[in-house]
C-alpha cells in the first residue's frame, strides 16, 4: 500500500496538468474567436496563469513523489486534481459561451448589413436614426442627412449588365465611407440610394462634405475588372445629392427623410451630377 500511494498521489498531480494542458487549448481558441482588444489580452494572461500552473504541477509531481507516505499526504494531490478539474470545465463551458455569443453577433451584424455594399441597410438606418434624432434634441445637437442617389443608374445597368451595375453600387459605397469620419453613419437606403448620418453636423458642413463627394465621384471611374480576354471597363458615374438638417420644424425622423427626397428630387430636376438643401 505503501508503495502505491506515491504513485497515486504523483499519477493524480500528472494526470490535473494533462487536463489543464487542455484547459489551455480551451483558451486557445476563445482567443482566436474573440475581437483583438482588451478582452483578449485578459485570456492571454489567464493562458500564462494555466501554463504556469502546468509547469509547477509537474516539478511537485516530481518532488512530492518521495513524501507520499500516509493517505492523508494524499490531500494536497486531490486538491490540485479538483483544482484543475474546475479550470477545465471553466474553460470549457467559456468556449461554448463565447461561441455562442459570437453566433448571435454575427446574426445581429448580418441583420443589419446589406449583403451586397458591406455597410449598414435600411434597418439599421430606421432605429439608428430614431435614436440619433431624439438624441440631438434632448442635448440640442445638430445633425444632417444626405441621402444620394446614382444618376442614370437604370442606364448603367442597361448597358452593361447588372453584374456591372451591382460593381458600381459596392464601389460608390464604398467611396462614400471613405470620404467620410468614421462617427458618420453610412447605410443603403435601397436600390441606388444611400443615406448618410452626420451627427453633431450643420447643414452648411454636410453640404461642403457632400459636395466634395460628389466631385470625388464626378472625377473617378469606376473600374470594373477585365473578363479574360476582355479589356478592363471604366464606368463614368455621378451622384445627386439632398442635404437637410434637423431643425424646430423638422424634428423626426421621417421629415428628415422627406426633406432630404425633396432637396434630391430638386438636385435631379435641375441637370444631376448636383447637391441641394432643403
Ligand atoms: N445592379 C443593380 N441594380 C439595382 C439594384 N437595386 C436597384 N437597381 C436598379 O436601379 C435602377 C434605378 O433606376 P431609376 O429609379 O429609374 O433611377 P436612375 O436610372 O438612376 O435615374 P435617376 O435616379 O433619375 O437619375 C433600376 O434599374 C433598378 O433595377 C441592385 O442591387 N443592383
Amino acid at each position: 500500500m505503501s508503495e502505491i500511494l506515491p504513485l497515486l498521489g504523483s499519477g493524480l498531480i500528472i494526470f490535473a496538468a494533462f487536463l489543464l494542458a487542455i484547459a489551455m487549448t480551451l483558451v486557445w481558441k476563445i482567443i482566436g474567436l474573440l475581437p483583438k482588444g482588451r478582452l483578449q489580452h485578459s485570456w492571454g494572461v489567464l493562458l500564462l496563469l494555466i501554463l504556469f500552473f502546468v509547469i509547477s504541477y509537474g516539478l511537485y509531481a516530481k518532488y512530492s513523489y518521495v513524501n507520499i507516505s500516509g493517505k492523508t499526504d494524499l490531500i494536497v494531490p486531490i486538491i490540485f486534481f479538483l483544482g484543475a478539474i474546475f479550470v477545465y470545465i471553466v474553460c470549457n463551458l467559456s468556449l461554448k459561451t463565447t461561441r455562442d455569443i459570437m453566433q448571435i453577433y454575427i446574426l445581429k451584424q448580418e441583420n443589419i448589413t446589406d449583403p451586397l455594399t458591406g455597410i449598414f441597410n435600411r434597418r439599421y438606418l430606421d432605429s439608428y436614426l430614431n435614436n440619433e434624432t431624439t438624441k440631438a434634441q434632448s442635448f440640442t445637437l445638430p445633425l444632417s442627412v444626405c441621402l444620394i442617389d446614382i444618376d442614370h443608374f437604370k442606364s448603367i445597368n442597361d448597358n452593361y449588365g447588372h453584374q456591372v451595375g451591382d460593381l458600381v453600387l459596392q464601389n460608390i459605397a464604398k467611396d462614400i465611407k471613405e470620404s467620410l469620419r468614421d462617427s458618420d453613419v453610412v447605410t443603403r437606403y435601397g436600390g441606388e440610394e444611400f443615406v448618410v448620418v452626420l451627427p453633431g453636423t450643420q447643414v452648411s458642413t454636410s453640404y461642403k462634405l457632400a459636395e466634395r463627394l460628389r466631385k470625388n465621384i464626378e472625377n473617378t471611374q469606376v473600374t470594373i475588372p477585365s473578363k479574360s480576354g476582355q479589356e478592363a471597363l471604366s464606368v463614368k458615374v455621378t451622384i445627386s445629392i439632398g442635404v437637410t438638417e434637423l431643425s424646430i420644424e423638422c424634428k423626426d425622423y421621417l421629415c428628415l427623410i422627406k426633406n432630404a427626397d425633396t432637396a434630391l428630387y430638386r438636385a435631379k430636376n435641375n441637370g444631376r451630377n448636383q447637391v441641394f438643401i432643403c
